[in-house]
């Protein structure tokens, strides 16, 4: 049964202490644009936790980042990576938060599934981040970042959304209107529309974004990955990019490991018209979601390199070789 940080009382975010003391830094998980995320064991409640460390200095807006705290720590979904609490250290912005033990669902990609998982174990994975997604735009927040590598998995299988790092609340607009006339995200899995930017940012471009991770899942890679960051805008831009011809090019001469209703699915969140993008709540009543069950129903199995299953805690990234799912 998947654990779920938020319902545990011994995580409540009142108890996690606003004092760096409190915190003994076991490891560094990784390091972004500006930060360095530090796996820690929070000593006052014997919890091990991921601390992202954000440089003041190196920001140009910190305000963003501070919104990045403070939304993360108002969230309350099981699919929603939430912060325990967040202060500053000297120049930096500590942000406390469960730790992920499997990580990335890139990085678990990187390591075990170079070529893509299986359609049954993206199903899932896809529906978490959907009802995490849903629930973010119900409470007026844009993701505007989303891939793979903000997708996390624990060790009981459980998913996240996780990096609120360039998202934006609709409510702290000004206009209340969804048009955010700024370009950000990540060039391979951003919207045509985000990237002329005419239109602005809405909801349904993290629709946009959520097709290219799912094609991503599917692959080991997101579509135009081959080509260097500013060609891929520019195809986009130029030629549009049609699903239907890269999924051609992708199966050439193979037989499409992807069922119709995966294709389907995905080719409504890559149509051309922005205004025939699904919203998510629509996009989860999908046939492709309607037979996977989310994983608090039942468990994530992880099957290691040696071919034993094992039901959870036990296993590190590295050794993921296949999901099942035990329902
Ligand atoms: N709560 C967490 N538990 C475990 N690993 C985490 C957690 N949060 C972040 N990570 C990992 O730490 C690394 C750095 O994360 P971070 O969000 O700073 O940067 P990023 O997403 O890689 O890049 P960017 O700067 O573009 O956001 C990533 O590999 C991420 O998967």
């Amino acid at each position: 049964m998947a654990h779920d940080d938020e319902h545990d009382p011994k995580t409540k975010r009142s108890h996690y202490p606003l004092d760096p003391n409190s915190y003994q830094i076991l490891d560094e998980i990784g390091r972004g644009c500006s930060a360095i995320v530090y796996k820690a064991l929070c000593t006052t409640t014997s919890t091990v936790v991921a601390i992202k460390s954000i440089d003041r200095s190196t920001t140009g807006d910190f305000d963003n980042i501070r919104r990045e705290a403070k939304t993360m720590s108002l969230l309350s979904h099981p699919n929603v990576l939430k912060a325990h609490c967040s202060f500053t250290v000297g120049p930096r912005l500590w942000v406390v938060m469960p730790f992920m033990s499997a990580g990335s669902l890139q990085s678990i990609m990187a390591s075990s599934f170079p070529n893509g998982i299986s359609e049954n174990c993206i199903s899932i994975i896809l529906k978490e981040t959907l009802m995490g997604l849903c629930y973010l735009h119900d409470q007026g927040h844009l993701h505007r970042d989303i891939k793979a590598g903000n997708i996390l998995m624990d060790s009981n299988g459980s998913i996240k959304l996780a990096d609120f790092g360039v998202s934006a609340s609709v409510y702290e607009t000004s206009s209340r209107c969804l048009n955010l006339h700024e370009i950000t995200g990540t060039p391979y899995w951003m919207a045509p529309e985000v990237i002329h930017s005419y239109n602005g940012y809405s909801y349904k471009a993290d629709i946009w974004s959520f097709g290219i991770t799912a094609l991503e899942l599917a692959h080991g890679r997101p579509p135009l990955s081959h080509l260097p960051f500013s060609e891929s805008l520019v195809m986009k831009i130029t030629r549009g990019m049609r699903f239907s011809e890269y999924q051609k090019e992708e199966e050439k001469g193979k037989k499409s490991k992807l069922s119709k209703y995966f294709k389907e699915m995905v080719g409504l969140c890559l149509e051309q018209d922005p205004c025939r993008w699904p919203t998510a709540a629509k996009l989860l009543k999908h046939y492709f979601f309607k037979n996977c069950k989310a994983t608090r129903g039942g468990s994530l199995v992880m099957g290691s390199s040696d071919g034993s299953t094992q039901s959870n805690h036990a296993m590190s990234a590295p050794n993921i070789l296949v999901i099942v799912i035990e329902m």
